[in-house]
């Protein structure tokens, strides 16, 4: 998005980019019925999009999203105000409020990272695609019950300061965020990938840890080199080819 649009739209693009990125969770089996959300910050702007509660995925549109405030309050007389916001948008907007750097938050109870968080264990970190994608093992935050700021707290007291963009919150079920909500979804649907493995993998036996040293040096190569050059700001598809990086 250009860094001259107006904030009218950059609203418009968040709730473009978030309603679409819902049948992603579709797409990739991370959600049965309505089970799970997806926010996403409007840059520049003290504003998040989130899904109304309850809604059928194939029924969410741009127009049915929700514009909140970071205090998670939805801004009246804005499309979608009339609907009730989804049951996690405390804890989505006590994300926002506390980790600056993120533009994007997911929820699911997608099977496999949900069966860890019901446990209360970490998924260890065994394999190259978790040190790739998280930088170690996928951290558990603690229970706590949906409606107010305890599932927020619970995420950011478990992931500042920690390299995954994934918690699994105790007996409930798996949380992430990225950079914008397509990274935070995409954070889901790697997240699901790699707690099914382990999973599988530990029923054959003991999976065997990363070397510490190891999985530093695969994260830095994901995170930093991994993908195509993004496109410079300037250049178009047909004009120069690019130059920098991007995931
Ligand atoms: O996990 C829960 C409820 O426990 C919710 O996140 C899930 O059912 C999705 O609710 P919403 O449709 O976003 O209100």
């Amino acid at each position: 998005m250009s860094g001259h649009a107006s904030v009218e739209e950059r609203v418009d693009q968040v709730r473009a980019d978030v309603a679409g990125l819902h049948a992603e969770l579709v797409r990739y089996g991370l959600v049965a019925w309505t089970a799970g959300n997806v926010s996403g910050r409007v840059p520049g702007t003290e504003f998040f999009v989130i899904k109304p509660s309850g809604v059928a995925y194939e029924d969410l549109t741009a127009g049915n999203m929700i514009l909140c405030t970071l205090d998670g309050t939805p801004v009246p007389g804005t499309s979608g105000a009339e609907l009730a916001s989804s049951s996690d948008t405390a804890a989505h907007a006590y994300v926002y409020r506390h980790m600056p750097d993120v533009g994007g938050v997911v929820h699911t109870h997608s099977t496999y990272a949900t069966a860890w968080a019901a446990r209360g264990e970490p998924v260890p970190c065994v394999l190259t695609a978790m040190a790739d994608e998280f930088g170690g093992e996928i951290p558990v935050g603690p229970f706590a019950v949906i409606g107010d700021d305890s599932i927020g707290r619970g995420i950011v007291s478990t992931l500042t300061g920690h390299r995954s963009r994934a918690v699994l919150m105790r007996n409930h079920g798996p949380f992430t965020v990225g950079r914008d909500a397509r990274d935070a979804v995409k954070a889901a649907v790697m997240l699901e990938d790699v707690a099914r493995t382990v999973h599988l993998s530990r029923q054959l036996g003991e999976p065997v840890p990363l070397d510490p040293g190891h999985i530093d040096a695969l994260f830095h190569r994901y995170q930093n080199v991994y993908g195509q050059p993004a496109a410079a700001p300037s250049a178009s598809a047909a004009e120069a080819p690019t130059t920098s990086r991007s995931a």
